[in-house]
């Protein structure tokens, strides 16, 4: 026999996923300006931003904690105005936990499931708790009172009730911000794996930009309670629209260089101090778009190579640090006055001596892949497309 089909109104409410239109808020300043956004039904959304950029003002009035000074939600195709946060089925974790100080672990997980709105069988229940659990490596810890457990324990019994429930909605913040690096880059797998079973809208908050790179279906940036792109991750690691998003992206980020344009004998020059790069390509062509002269370039760390201090096209440089990471060494490199991080492989990196080259002169190259030019004024990419 067939499954039984959802109800047409069920079906509906997970046909649309979350609408969010016009969102602005204040408190004593502006903290959320007009953010508008739509998360599809499977669809994860990686929310980050600098700390007080609002992803939390944002959640809290999805999941009606808070009320929007403008702007509406909608779930599952019916607008959420006057609908209070217990009926909006909604999962949400937050960074502070909330966990009930009494109950076990297990009770914790169960409780969304013996709440008015989520109740199931028992039997279902617990065995969905059991598999959560154990997803999160806590199953050992069911019996144990919250206050028996570590920060990152308590973490992972907030995110067991987000995960036992299949609401209209799942709200992360900062779900794993508390997590040792080897735990977290494993349970974003997992997490985001069962997250993609459930045909639900999802937001993921995250201050850590490649998180969101690697969690999102897409990643939205928010700073300043401003969305200030929206895209795929790999447009937004490879067209940041602003200097904004791009200060936030990558491991170390982009470095940002203040400078100017001129011509020279016909080509036009990016030049900041000893730094002068002549453009070609579509680099060349954002150039000639740019308003004004003052621009800022940005350069992946990546993108920049190295040369003997005295190659003719290099610009010269002294190494500030060097810090090993096994596979790759990152350098702090110092142009006059102005700090850039190179990334590089540990071969390069051990070339330069056993003191890491700290203090000697080299040349940079940058072969133009991996650069973006921002205006000056605004922080808008430049496109040369
Ligand atoms: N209830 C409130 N009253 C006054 N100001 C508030 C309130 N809640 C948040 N804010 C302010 O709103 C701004 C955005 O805060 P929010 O917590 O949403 O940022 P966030 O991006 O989640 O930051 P974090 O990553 O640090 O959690 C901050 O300046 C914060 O101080």
């Amino acid at each position: 026999m067939n499954a039984p089909l959802a109800t047409p109104s069920l079906r509906m409410s997970h046909s649309a996923g979350l609408i969010a239109r016009g969102i602005s808020k204040s408190f004593q300043h502006k903290v959320l300006a007009e953010i508008g956004l739509e998360v599809k039904p499977g669809e994860l959304l990686a929310l980050t931003g600098p700390s007080g950029a609002g992803k939390t003002t944002f959640c809290r009035i999805l999941a009606g904690l808070e009320r929007p000074d403008a702007g509406s939600v909608e779930l599952g195709g019916r607008s959420m105005a006057g609908v209070p946060a217990g009926e909006r089925k909604v999962a949400l974790m937050f960074e502070s936990y909330a966990l009930y100080p009494h109950l076990t672990v297990r009770g914790n997980a169960l409780s969304p499931l013996q709440a008015p709105g989520g109740r199931l069988p028992a039997a279902e229940a617990e065995t969905r708790v059991d598999e959560v659990l154990e997803l999160l490596e806590i199953r050992h810890l069911h019996a144990r009172l919250p206050g028996a457990l570590s920060g990152g324990q308590k973490q992972r019994v907030a995110l067991a009730r987000l995960l036992v429930q299949s609401p209209a909605l799942y709200l992360l913040d900062e779900p794993i911000s508390h997590l040792d690096a080897k735990l977290r880059h494993k349970l974003r797998g997992e997490i985001r794996r069962r997250l993609a079973q459930e045909p639900v809208p999802t937001i993921w908050a995250t201050p850590d930009g490649m998180e969101a790179l690697s969690v999102g279906d897409r990643v939205a940036v928010i700073e300043n309670g401003r969305l200030e792109q929206i895209g795929t991750p790999e447009d937004i690691w490879l067209r940041p629209a602003s200097a904004r998003v791009a200060k936030l992206i990558g491991d170390p980020p982009m470095n940002l260089i203040d400078g100017e344009l001129t011509r020279e004998n016909g080509a036009i020059v990016f030049a900041r101090r000893a730094l002068k790069l002549t453009l070609t390509g579509p680099l060349a062509r954002a150039a000639e778009r740019a308003g004004g002269a003052a621009v800022t370039l940005g350069v992946r760390p990546d993108a920049i190579g190295f040369a003997p201090a005295d190659a003719p096209e290099a610009t010269p440089a002294e190494i500030y640090s060097n810090e090993p990471f096994g596979k790759h060494a990152i350098l702090t490199i110092d142009l006059g006055a102005l700090l850039a991080k190179v990334k590089t492989s540990m071969e390069s990196a051990g070339a330069l001596g056993a003191d890491g080259g700290i203090g000697r002169n080299i040349g940079l190259t940058f072969p133009g892949e991996g650069m973006v030019l921002f205006d000056g004024a605004t922080g808008r990419a430049l496109s040369g497309d």
